[in-house]
């Protein structure tokens, strides 16, 4: 009997002892304990319902491009529950000058694909325009500078459309997406399809219209979700594990190989395994590595920013309306201190009761490291006096939801790639260790799924 322990109950781990126990039930010989610090599972996926509001308290959606979320839903059963975000009504504002100010249609990322659509926006200057259309007759330059290393988003982003670019909507779509900041964001580990565009046909907006066609016959809609929340995908996996694989509340104290495998050692016992599947969140892991090979401990060593997410529920919304689309992002400097804010009844069908309306706001960087320590009263009241500021004035909530992921973020530095390649030989050289989880090959949930379901098929 394989003995495998599972080090971290979100989405990565969770998915890892699920796939398991599939594999065990199918006759194989293996069992998992997952260990899990706090006392739940699913890690910062989470779904409030109270008073019919559908509120998640991390991911709301996956990327329906990446199809290993869908493929595990659906073999979960949740096939009919598998919903898509209201993409006929999609749309993204940008805090500009305490205004919202939409996203042209047709831009994926900061490259558009609709220059008229650009053209008529109120988003960018005159000069950024220009610097847009100027893109395309660069592609011969641009494909001949075109760097052979690692760069930061900033500097793509810069040699491609400018600083306005960058600031406008670069900086705050890659907060949106990478919690994190451009200068410091390696643009091969978080934008690979853009460098590769790069390399192939100089300028991004030529590459796009190369490909437009291509795309146009599988646009489906960017967010896929589930109709009750994604605790549900939480819910389902917890049900199919075996009880006696699972131990919440339950803290890691040391981690050491040994000739035939591990020992894990929590604060009450000391098990032997064959393999570990370290799932836990890049600080944990790193910490526990360090013993183990100093080096990997130095390459896991990756900044991570944290979020505080406010959910507001208000039952009835008569006299309090918010933009049509999907939420806005803000850049740094705007004088906000939020992140970001989605519309969740105008994103997603059936999330509110009739007449109802559901906002979820977003600190990050400095501002969630100040609220973090903040109690609810305190954090919901900075987030409606900023969302007062941008929305005009709040009716009164039905429901609060507050919630803190401190570290949940791991940052993708300059140089990523390089240093996860080295991070591999030396894993590959313990024999017997996984890492799993977001701080490695991808921050949403299907890249975990997709890792997590691999990496446990692999070993059995
Ligand atoms: C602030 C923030 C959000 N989401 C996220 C953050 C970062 C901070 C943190 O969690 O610590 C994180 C995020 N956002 C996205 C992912 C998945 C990435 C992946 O699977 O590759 C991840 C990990 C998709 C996305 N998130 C967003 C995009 C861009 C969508 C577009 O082009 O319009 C993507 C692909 C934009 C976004 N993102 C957010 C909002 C409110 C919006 C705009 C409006 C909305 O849709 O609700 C919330």
């Amino acid at each position: 009997m394989k003995r495998i322990a599972i080090i971290g109950g979100g989405i990565a781990g969770l998915t890892a002892a699920y796939e398991l126990s599939c594999l065990a039930s199918k006759g194989a010989a293996v069992e998992a304990v997952l260990f899990e610090a706090s006392p739940r599972l699913g890690g910062i996926v989470e779904t409030v319902r109270e008073g019919g509001f559908v509120i998640e308290c991390g991911p709301d959606a996956w990327v329906t491009e990446k199809p290993w979320a869908r493929e595990l839903a659906e073999q979960l059963g949740l096939g009919d529950e598998i919903i898509s975000s209201n993409d006929a009504t999609r749309k993204t504002y940008v805090l500009m000058d305490g205004l919202l100010q939409a996203m042209p249609d047709g831009m994926r990322m900061m490259v558009p694909a609709n220059l008229h659509a650009l053209d008529q926006s109120e988003l960018f200057s005159p000069e950024a325009k220009q610097d847009f259309h100027a893109e395309i007759s660069r592609a011969t330059e641009l494909k001949a500078s075109a760097p052979q290393h690692d760069e930061s988003v900033a500097a793509f982003v810069r040699r491609h459309f400018g600083d306005e670019v960058l600031d406008t909507i670069g900086a705050p779509l890659l907060r949106g997406v990478f919690g994190g900041d451009v200068t410091q964001l390696s643009v091969r580990a978080v934008m690979a399809p853009f460098v590769a565009m790069e390399r192939e046909h100089g300028s991004l907006i030529a590459a796009m219209q190369a490909n437009s066609t291509a795309s146009k016959s599988r646009q489906a809609a960017i967010f896929t979700t589930l109709q009750s929340g994604l605790g549900t995908l939480v819910d389902r996996m917890v049900a199919t594990i075996p009880k006696d694989w699972l131990r919440l509340g339950t803290t890691i104290r040391a981690l050491s190989h040994e000739h035939d495998g591990w020992k894990v050692e929590t604060s009450s016992t000391q098990e032997h395994f064959d393999v570990i599947l370290m799932a836990a969140p890049v600080h944990i892991a790193r910490e526990l590595m360090q013993s183990i090979d100093t080096r990997a401990a130095q390459l896991i060593a990756m900044d991570a920013s944290s979020a505080v997410v406010v959910a507001f529920g208000f039952p009835d919304a008569t006299g309090f309306s918010t933009p049509p689309g999907f939420g806005f992002l803000v850049p740094e400097g705007s004088g906000s201190r939020l992140l970001a804010c989605t519309f969740v009844d105008q994103k997603f069908a059936n999330r509110v009761p009739p007449n109802g309306k559901l906002i979820r706001a977003f600190f990050g960087a400095d501002a969630a490291e100040r609220l973090i320590r903040c109690g609810n009263d305190e954090v919901s009241s900075v987030a409606r006096l900023e969302l007062a500021h941008i929305l005009g004035p709040l009716p009164e909530p039905q429901v609060t939801v507050v919630r803190r992921w401190p570290k949940s973020l791991p940052q993708y530095a300059v140089g990523h790639l390089e240093r996860m390649k080295e991070l591999d030989e030396h894993i590959r050289n313990l024999n017997g260790l996984y890492l799993l989880g977001n701080g490695y090959r991808g921050v949403g949930l299907p890249d975990l799924i997709r890792d997590a379901r691999a990496a446990a098929q692999q070993l059995v």
